[in-house]
């Protein structure tokens, strides 16, 4: 039964939310962590871009499509705050990540952070992945059924330790297998149902996982700062804008956020790239030789802009599996969107991976489409938040070149190692309880070239 969120204020000429709570207790909390999209897609039909409905204990308005999360991620009347949204699903687990810091204190922490990601520090992030790529691919095995997501997510596991930490010297392979479990218990408590610390729960297992992430890098802490290495520790560590520092605290709570948002965030980028390019052998082709015609071994930072094809093929793949599928913000104070009354207090959740699928903004949504981010077609111009895989607005990821880089340069050796094939029809299995995964691990026929 359709109910309102709140009455709008009289005399105003806003109109309240319209939404449901569904099942008593559960709200609508078991069908999101089903499928999201359909949850998305049948409030959308029956309501509109904007509903409110119950999940997680909580209220939560749904803001869908461009139009609607462009009211938000603008921010003009600062009525969302990013910190208060994603402190109800992460905060235990990722506090005082940048994410989570809002206003002022937000943009003093951004424009620090803003020094480890000038073009100058990616060219050198570069460097350092360029030849740990390498290496690992050169391990890759052929085989006819190749489960791609685990091995890529242990490669960028890899290069988050050499390329964040500048290494992990004097820790085991156990022990950095224990801190990979960590950031997954991590990340995966977000949608904990039971969100309380009971031993054994997704809940209590991120608090752990925290605890140990927290304890390794406190250890290497002094060390980085001591040393002017070009790892991204180390430059936390020591960027400075008009006398400003990170202290410890800072550099350890911003490190755990970036491991986490770059990690699982790139792999799944890569993983649905190598399923969309086996299943479409002439981008493979296009893309290969573009990579073919590099003349050295090693790509640096500066080439990467020479492999246009891939540039597509991520833009498409990001825009068919959003890695981040949800954005949450809870409003400071009352406000509105698209004319609806919103009052302060209230949960708001806007949806990405939905928007990218809408055909009122994209033909054919389903259909793998690089082209259409041509120059000569720009399909994503439909409105300027139609894609929004990295967000909008002053929260917009601080590591959209850095990710475009990584996995940029991973596609590039796999592409002039191998050859792979996926079936046409394929239709991967995917987990979207957190951030988005393929059950099945993404096989694909992979061939020496
Ligand atoms: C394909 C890979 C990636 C995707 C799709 C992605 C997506 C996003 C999205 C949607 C947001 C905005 C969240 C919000 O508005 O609440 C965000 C924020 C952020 N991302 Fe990424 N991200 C990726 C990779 C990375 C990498 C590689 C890093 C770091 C090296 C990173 C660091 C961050 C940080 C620090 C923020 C918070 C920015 C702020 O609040 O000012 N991300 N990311």
């Amino acid at each position: 039964m359709t109910r309102t969120l709140a009455p709008a204020p009289t005399g105003s000429e806003l109109t309240p939310v319209p939404g449901d709570g569904g099942l008593p207790l559960l709200g609508h909390g078991l069908e999101y962590l089903r499928d999201p999209m359909r949850l998305w897609e049948s409030r959308y039909r029956r309501y509109g871009p904007v509903s409110w409905f119950r999940a997680f204990g909580t209220r939560v308005v749904a803001l869908l499509g461009p139009e609607a999360s462009e009211v938000v991620l603008t921010n003009r009347d600062k009525a969302f705050a990013s910190g208060d949204g994603w402190q109800f699903l992460i905060g235990p687990f990722f506090e005082r990540g940048l994410m989570l810091l809002d206003f002022d204190e937000h943009m003093s922490h951004r424009r620090l952070m803003q020094q480890a990601f000038t073009s100058d520090r990616l060219a050198r992030y570069s460097a350092a992945i360029d030849p740990a790529v390498r290496t690992a691919i050169g391990q890759w095995q052929p085989g006819e059924r190749v489960e791609v997501y685990p091995d890529l997510k242990k490669l960028t596991l890899n290069l988050a330790v050499e390329v964040f930490m500048g290494g992990a010297p004097g820790t085991s392979q156990q022990r950095l297998d224990q801190i990979n479990s960590s950031f997954i218990d991590c990340v995966q408590a977000a949608t904990a149902l039971v969100r309380y610390p009971v031993p054994g729960g997704r809940w209590h297992r991120g608090l752990v996982g925290r605890r140990r992430l927290e304890e390794f890098l406190r250890e290497y802490l002094p060390a980085r700062r001591a040393g002017g290495g070009d790892d991204l520790f180390s430059v936390l560590c020591s960027v400075e804008v008009d006398g400003e520092r990170f202290s410890d605290d800072d550099v350890v709570n911003h490190m755990i956020f970036l491991l986490m948002a770059a990690h699982d965030t790139s792999t799944i980028t890569l993983s649905t790239m190598m399923q969309y390019l086996g299943q479409h052998p002439e981008w493979q082709e296009r893309c290969r030789e573009e990579s073919l015609a590099i003349p050295t071994d090693s790509i640096d930072y500066d080439q990467l802009p020479r492999l246009r094809s891939l540039d597509l093929v991520m833009k498409e793949s990001l825009r068919l599996v959003s890695p981040v599928p949800t954005i949450v913000r809870k409003t400071v104070k009352d406000t509105e969107v698209m004319g609806h009354f919103i009052p302060a207090e209230t949960m708001v959740a806007i949806a990405p991976y939905f928007t990218h699928h809408l055909d009122e903004y994209w033909p054919d949504p389903e259909v793998f489409d690089p082209g259409r981010f041509s120059e000569e077609r720009r399909e994503d111009k439909t409105h300027r938040l139609a894609w929004q895989p990295f967000g909008g607005g002053v929260h917009k990821c601080i590591g959209m070149h850095f990710a475009g880089a990584e996995v940029k340069i991973v596609l590039h050796h796999l592409l002039r190692t191998f050859r792979w094939e996926v079936d046409p029809d394929y239709r991967a299995p995917m987990d979207m309880k957190s951030l988005p995964f393929p059950r099945d691990g993404h096989p694909v026929r992979l061939t020496r070239l």
